[in-house]
């Protein structure tokens, strides 16, 4: 049975406790509560979106740190209480959690997610909403993209809109496979969807069969000729970077479709892609920006 080890921490202490209680102690996961949550002295932390919060933790941290049993958590609150660098540290709990009260609780943060009045991002263990007539079926997992960030939700969005047979498609920065699976979905009938990081190939991979949809997923390097329409979401640097090679895989009448780009990032990127195409806003939502560009006919 899982054990959960809840610890105090003062401020200066909080990173150097969750990183020895996640890189040194065995511990499944880590994570960091305002101590004070609910009281007059509760303390609101925000960040750019996207990015770290702007301090690392509140003045008081609760630390609730979860292991594969007992004897782990235990040896955890013996080892951390015992050095000399964690005066201040105190232990709160150390109690047992039921696995299924885990998968529950993981479980019911990821309802479906509504991209459209007919079309919905479904973890496995929810049945999908009456009106959904699209459906990807993605539980949340090591890659990237569950539906659930307002990058993705803008892509997928834009892609509910502009369905249409496209000959072929590619995803640059696929993840999860999310956006290439809903080009399938939505008419496209050939999808290249390719990662730098191999674990998204193989999630890309997993959620297509899943799905019932044909990929042809792989690396960078598997992306080649001209496509109607291409996806990123990615972030604003490497966008940059890529942007001749991003434009040139953009067919003539074709499409060109950006996200990971905040607001006030939008003049850079139209600089980057100005010598190639002509980027404009069409799409916004918490901070974060949708770019599309189309190549004359
Ligand atoms: C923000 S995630 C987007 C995932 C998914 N397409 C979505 O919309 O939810 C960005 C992905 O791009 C990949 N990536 C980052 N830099 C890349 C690059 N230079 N070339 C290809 N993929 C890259 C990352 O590994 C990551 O999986």
């Amino acid at each position: 049975m899982m054990y959960e080890l809840v610890l105090r921490a003062p401020e200066a202490l909080v990173e150097a406790v969750s990183d020895a209680l996640s890189d040194d102690l065995d511990a499944l996961s880590v994570s960091v509560e305002d101590a004070d949550a609910g009281t007059e002295a509760e303390q609101a932390l925000f960040g750019e979106p996207g990015m770290p919060a702007p301090r690392p933790g509140w003045d008081r941290s609760t630390l609730r740190a979860l292991f594969e049993d007992e004897a782990a958590a235990e040896r955890a609150a013996t080892l951390l209480l015992a050095q000399d660098w964690t005066e201040g540290l105190s232990l709160q709990a150390l109690e047992p959690v039921a696995e299924q009260d885990w998968v529950r609780i993981t479980q019911s943060q990821f309802g479906p997610v509504e991209i459209t009045p007919s079309f919905w991002i479904v973890p496995s263990w929810h049945e999908p909403p009456a009106a959904a007539e699209r459906v990807i079926r993605l539980d949340p997992g090591l890659a990237f993209g569950t539906g659930t960030h307002p990058t993705t939700r803008m892509c997928l969005r834009w892609i509910a809109a502009h369905a249409r047979s496209w000959s072929r498609v590619l995803d640059y920065g696929c993840g999860s496979g999310i956006l290439a699976i809903a080009a399938a979905l939505h008419g496209a009938a050939a999808v290249d969807a390719v990662d730098i990081d191999p674990a998204a190939v193989d999630s890309t991979r997993a959620n297509a069969t899943a799905n019932g949809v044909m990929l042809n997923a792989g690396l960078p390097d598997a992306a080649g000729g001209a496509y109607p329409l291409v996806l990123a979401n990615i972030l604003a640097t490497p966008l940059k970077l890529l942007a001749p090679l991003l434009a040139g895989f953009v067919a003539p009448g074709g499409s060109l479709v950006l996200a990971g780009i905040l607001e006030r990032q939008a003049d850079e990127l139209k600089a980057a892609y100005a010598p190639f195409l002509t980027l404009e806003v069409s799409d916004r939502e918490d901070g974060w920006i949708l770019m599309t560009a189309s190549r004359m006919a």
